[in-house]
């Protein structure tokens, strides 16, 4: 299928079912792949970039049409997104992003909505760039500019100031670089850096993060070399930094309280008997698949289990205890791009509140002496700091202690680990290392 054909088939799902965009376009791709890679790579550049760019894209389209962006038909609506997308943030020259937006549009049966949409991409093309808002009302300017909602930009503005916010927006339209985390049960990274550059690709050790590998933009990351052999595992430096400043004890048992799809699990499990849990049955497989194929079977037990209940006393003892817990995702905004307009603001309290009623159940299981380590991707204070420094408040028995890692420099704010999206090129996590004193 022609590449903007598949995006704008994709963007439509998508808004149709509420599914995931990169399953979505997983699915798609995999089901009618291009037969150029270089048609996957445009079709992945359109549907994420219109999905990033969105709201931005509806405001220009609104101005020139005479029908609500709400009453289009979802494929109509995606090709205007996809074509105007093209317009403002790519180099397709305007003549051939119309011409061949309109064409898909008739490859996918719907000649009759070709006019209208011809003709709105028409009169965008004519602009300079993209219409925005006046300047004078900050928050509006900045949500139509960077397409994220009203009401988050206020957030962030209002929590990291304006400068930081701006740069925290900026960051999610930008495509994020692929991070592997080496499994040094295996490898070292100096040995898998030296064996990737031997097959021809040009990588690069992360800054932070011990253990992280950057590669270069490519097709299929399950043909990379090193997936099959179980080298490496894809980790957003950030996510690899919680289980470094976790710096748990080499001899401790392990317990992840929410661990789907298992990043930090099988972090843990390169070096620690870990057992993983998570709410939903139907993603242990997910897990079970990345321990096997890493070699980590052995050290590693999934288990389908709801983290605010007490936790079955077969599971055993442990001395750690990982509570990357579910939260607003606000953090991984750029690698999922939907997010951003499905995010109620309500959604941050309830999410604090189901947080808080895994890290009391959990904090059970951990002994006097052993370690809890509580990680959220968002850079919400409500769902980390605030929510870690109400726990301490009621729990005299619990301190929050830095890691002792002389060699690494971790991104700390007092006790914690704190990254926010930026020109750093980071996730947003926070995680706090909890100490049981008795
Ligand atoms: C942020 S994700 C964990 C990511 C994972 N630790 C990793 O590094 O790949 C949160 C997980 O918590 C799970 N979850 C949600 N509610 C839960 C509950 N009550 N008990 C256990 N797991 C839960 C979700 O299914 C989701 O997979």
């Amino acid at each position: 299928m022609n590449p903007r054909a598949l995006a704008i088939q994709v963007l439509a799902r998508v808004r149709a079912t509420d599914a995931y965009l990169n399953v979505v376009l997983d699915t798609a791709l995999s089901e009618s792949p291009p037969k150029d890679p270089r048609d996957a790579g445009l079709a992945t550049e359109l549907a994420y970039g219109a999905t990033r760019r969105q709201l931005s894209l509806d405001y220009a389209i609104a101005r020139f049409s005479d029908r609500k962006l709400s009453t289009m038909e979802d494929r109509v609506l995606a090709a205007l997104r996809v074509g105007t997308y093209q317009l403002f943030h790519t180099r397709v020259p305007a003549r051939a992003a119309v011409a061949e937006t309109v064409q898909a549009l008739k490859e996918l049966g719907l000649s009759r909505a070709s006019g209208f949409v011809n003709a709105i991409l028409r009169k965008l093309s004519t602009l300079p760039g993209p219409p925005l808002p006046p300047e004078s009302d900050v928050a509006e300017y900045l949500s139509v500019r960077e397409s994220h909602p009203r009401w988050l930009v206020e957030r962030w503005i209002r929590h990291f100031g304006r400068e930081r916010a701006e740069a925290m927006l900026v960051a999610d339209n930008q495509t994020p670089p692929v991070v592997v985390r080496v499994n040094t049960a295996k490898v070292t990274r100096e040995a898998l850096l030296e064996q990737l550059r031997e097959v021809g690709l040009e990588v690069q050790p992360t800054s932070v993060s011990p253990l992280g590998i950057v590669l270069p933009p490519m097709g299929r990351i399950e043909d990379v070399y090193g997936y099959a052999e179980g080298l490496w595992q894809v980790q957003d430096e950030a996510a690899q930094l919680v289980g470094v400043y976790g710096a748990v004890p080499e001899t401790a048992r392990v317990l992840d309280a929410c661990a789907a799809p298992g990043g930090k699990a099988c972090h843990m499990a390169q070096a620690h008997e870990v057992v993983a849990l998570d709410l939903h049955a139907h993603k242990l497989p997910k897990i079970e698949a990345e321990a096997k194929r890493l070699g980590l079977t052995e050290r590693l037990r999934a288990v389908a289990h709801d983290a605010t209940q007490p936790l079955p006393e077969a599971l055993g003892e442990f001395h750690a205890v990982v509570v990357d817990a579910p939260c607003s995702g606000l953090g991984t905004l750029r690698r999922h791009p939907e997010l951003r307009y499905r995010r109620q603001e309500e959604d941050i309290g309830r999410l604090a509140s189901l947080q808080r009623r895994i890290l009391e159940n959990c904090q059970e299981a951990v002994p006097p002496g052993g370690l809890l380590v509580y990680a959220v991707c968002t850079s919400e204070p409500q769902e980390g700091q605030d929510q870690v420094e109400m726990f301490l408040r009621s729990h005299p028995e619990w301190t929050a202690e830095p890691p002792v890692l002389p060699a690494v420099k971790l991104p700390l704010t007092q006790a914690y680990l704190r990254t926010l999206p930026g020109p750093e090129g980071w996730d947003g996590f926070f995680a706090a290392r909890l100490r049981k004193l008795y």
